[in-house]
């Protein structure tokens, strides 16, 4: 490879308007944090080790799996060596040495340990947090069965309590209740936070969390009484051993039951949790991270899209000039700033969401729950949103790249197939955004009763006879306006056809189900006060549909949004370089620094199993007798 960077990026760089490593500092948190950052991911470039495993796509699934079990643990032993302490220097290092993979401990250290931390009562913390938290103890987190993912109350693992021998039972009673898509469950872990069903004194208590040991911490065979084994390969995930579990009557002590908020006393007496809903705090938990992931998954494949833009040329722009850069084209533009944008509006709305998490939930650990409801539906609806555009948006840079984005060696396929996994786990978004929708309703009717609203909300008190003042500046003012108007008028129509429903005669659930096609729709329009004008000109028809905006107003705003493209043209690759991924982050030909990607890509094919020998096996195990076969048949062409 040459050392060179190719010119027309040279060229971009050179006459951005900004200085993007005072943007890379922001995004950061200050220089001295870009330095440790950068200076954690060399440790990882100059690790023989770390950079010797090949692509995961060029492995079987049993080499993937495998492989990420082999690098996970060397991770772990280097951080131990190095001494990092800082979560961010840990995370720094992690992110760098397993770029793409995604952990065999992830659930551990992601749902198991948190969730027994704060699950547990102090006793029972004290016990197990240093168990886990020093691997002695591999765990991970149970809960979706064959027949039920969304509808926790519906799980049918039952865990009932035996005061003869002060155990649970817990067994898998039908087929669909059979533990299917835990991650971790299949090979790795020798624990699992299981949520079942208690029983106690003859009476269901609804669903708990039970630590569980699956396998013997001697030789990591399974115990009796369960079955186990992994679910079969799937769309990303790769090194993930997504796992069934089958209990037959199998114990566990009664003190395995996380007893912080709910109690299952020596007598079996069932003491309540203050709200039933604290036993799903670990998914809200990771539903706020959720957010974090989209906006790291999106803003790679935009780096990657824009710097090949950048550079790969295509067709005359002008008549006769020379091939254009592709990022010239002003389709290309409105396919990839706007996505630009968004990776930066998703950065920002993850760090608020974790610090609004960081501060509900140490009220609720301390017995407030008032704002409970608040943080569900923002973690909720933010978690749906961000995934879905996410995706969406990673869609629009793979196609954005051309065939070449097809191609694996663009890093653009991976980063997808991990990402949208999001959009099912942790709460499928549909189902996710109607939990949004339900707040939204009866925030509305709140509101209309003069009851006051949080400060998020307040919008939807807002007069909806007022129209828009946007003028030829597209002020910030009057753009959040119309996003809070158009949010407020599609939860009012919505609400309001739920009200029409009922007094249709329809039972309450029979006028929310009919009216969920519009919630959505309101919830989406809710957590798109992100977006500026491209948001309005995408979605036109919501914001006229009352008459908000004039004809010129809408002139206006599709002016604007053009002008934006050339404000932005200049500046495009030095917006992705602010986000400082080195390219042995990116995995990608396509999106490397030097841009050399036709190089990089001659290169890159040239590891591909299939050049292992110039002729194949199947040639001579197949094609050869075929044509052989057809060479002594008479009528050759008949058989064409
Ligand atoms: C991810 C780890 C990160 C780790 C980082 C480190 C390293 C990373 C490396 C690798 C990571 C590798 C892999 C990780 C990837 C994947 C992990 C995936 C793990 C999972 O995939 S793990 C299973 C998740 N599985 C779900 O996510 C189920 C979704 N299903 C539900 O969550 C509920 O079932 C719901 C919401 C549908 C409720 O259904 P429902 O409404 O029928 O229930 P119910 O009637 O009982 O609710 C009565 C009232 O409670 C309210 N309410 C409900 N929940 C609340 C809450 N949490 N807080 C406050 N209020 C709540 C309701 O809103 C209602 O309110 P109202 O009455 O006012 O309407
Ligand atoms: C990669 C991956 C990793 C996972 N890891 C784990 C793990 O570690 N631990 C674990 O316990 N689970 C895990 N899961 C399971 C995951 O949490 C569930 O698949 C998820 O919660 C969705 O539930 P479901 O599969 O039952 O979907 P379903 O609810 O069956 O969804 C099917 C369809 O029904 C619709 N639907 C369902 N209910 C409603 C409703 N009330 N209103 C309107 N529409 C509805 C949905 O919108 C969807 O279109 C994982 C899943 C994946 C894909």
């Amino acid at each position: 490879m040459s050392n060179e960077v190719n010119t027309d990026l040279l060229k971009e760089r050179s006459t951005a308007t900004f200085d993007a490593e005072r943007l890379t500092e922001f995004i950061y948190k200050g220089p001295e944090k870009v330095k440790r950052k950068r200076q954690i991911q060399n440790i990882v470039l100059q690790d023989k080790f770390l950079q010797s495993f090949k692509p995961t796509e060029f492995y079987d699934r049993d080499g993937q799996y495998n492989n990420a079990v082999r690098r996970q643990i060397y991770i772990m032993d280097r951080l131990e060596e190095l001494g990092f302490r800082s979560e961010t220097d840990r995370l720094n290092f992690r992110e760098a040495a397993a770029p793409v993979e995604l952990s065999p401990f992830g659930l551990h250290s992601g749902m198991f340990v948190p969730t027994l931390e704060r699950q547990g009562t102090p006793e029972q913390s004290r016990k197990w947090v240093p168990l886990g938290k020093s691997f002695k103890m591999i765990g991970t987190y149970a809960q979706t069965e064959l027949g039920h993912g969304t509808f926790i109350r519906g799980l049918e693992t039952t865990a009932t309590f035996d005061p003869e021998t002060q155990e649970f039972i817990l067994d898998s009673p039908t087929l669909s209740s059979i533990k299917y898509w835990p991650g971790n469950v299949a090979k790795t872990v020798n624990h699992c936070l299981v949520m079942a069903q208690l029983y106690t004194q003859g009476k269901c208590h609804g669903t708990h969390l039970f630590l569980v040991q699956v396998r013997s911490m001697e030789d990591h065979t399974i115990m009796p009484g369960l079955e186990i084994g992994d679910i079969g390969p799937k769309l990303g995930f790769d090194g993930v051993d997504n796992g069934f579990m089958k209990f037959n009557k199998y114990r566990i002590p009664r003190m395995n039951m996380l007893m912080r908020y709910a109690k299952v006393l020596e007598n079996g007496d069932y003491i309540k949790p203050k709200n039933a809903k604290l036993t799903y705090g670990a998914m809200v938990m990771v539903r706020v991270w959720i957010v974090m992931d989209a906006f790291k998954a999106l803003s790679r494949a935009t780096v990657i899209a824009v710097r090949y833009s950048a550079v790969r040329r295509q067709s005359e722009l002008r008549p006769g000039g020379e091939e254009a850069q592709v990022i010239d084209y002003q389709t290309q533009q409105y396919k990839l700033f706007p996505l630009l944008a968004t990776s930066y509006a998703f950065l920002l709305a993850a760090e608020g969401m974790s610090q609004i998490y960081a501060k509900i939930s140490s009220d609720i650990e301390r017995g407030n729950l008032e704002d409970m409801p608040q943080l569900h539906a923002l973690a909720c609806g933010l978690k749906a949103f961000c995934t879905w555009v996410g995706c969406e948006g990673i869609e629009v840079c793979r196609m954005s790249c051309g065939g070449h984005g097809y191609s694996h060696a663009s890093g653009i396929p991976k980063i997808y197939a991990n990402i949208v996994g999001a959009c099912t786990y942790e709460g499928e978004n549909t189902v996710m955004m109607l939990q949004t929708a339900r707040y939204l309703s009866k925030s509305y009717f709140r509101g209309q009763r003069g009851e006051s609203l949080p400060e998020l909300i307040q919008y939807l008190t807002i007069d909806l006879n007022v129209k828009s003042t946007l003028g030829e500046d597209c002020s910030f003012e009057s753009l959040v306006a119309a996003y809070s108007h158009r949010a407020a008028r599609m939860v009012a129509t919505a609400c309001k056809l739920q009200n029409a429903n009922k007094q249709k005669g329809m039972p309450s659930h029979d006028a929310w189900n009919k009216s969920t096609v519009p919630f959505i729709a309101a919830t989406k329009a809710h957590c798109h006060l992100l977006y500026a004008v491209y948001g309005i000109v995408e979605n036109m028809g919501e914001f006229m549909q009352d008459g908000y905006f004039n004809q010129d107003q809408i002139s206006i705003l599709n002016r604007k949004v053009l002008a934006l493209l050339e404000d932005i043209r200049p500046n495009a690759v030095a917006l992705v370089d602010a986000f400082d991924y080195p390219d042995h982050l990116l995995q990608s030909c396509l999106g490397r620094y030097d841009g050399q990607v036709y190089e990089a890509l001659y290169e890159n094919s040239k590891s591909s199993p299939l050049n292992n020998t110039d002729i194949h096996s199947s040639y001579y195990n197949y094609i050869r007798p075929m044509m052989q076969k057809r060479s002594k048949s008479k009528d050759i062409s008949a058989k064409l």
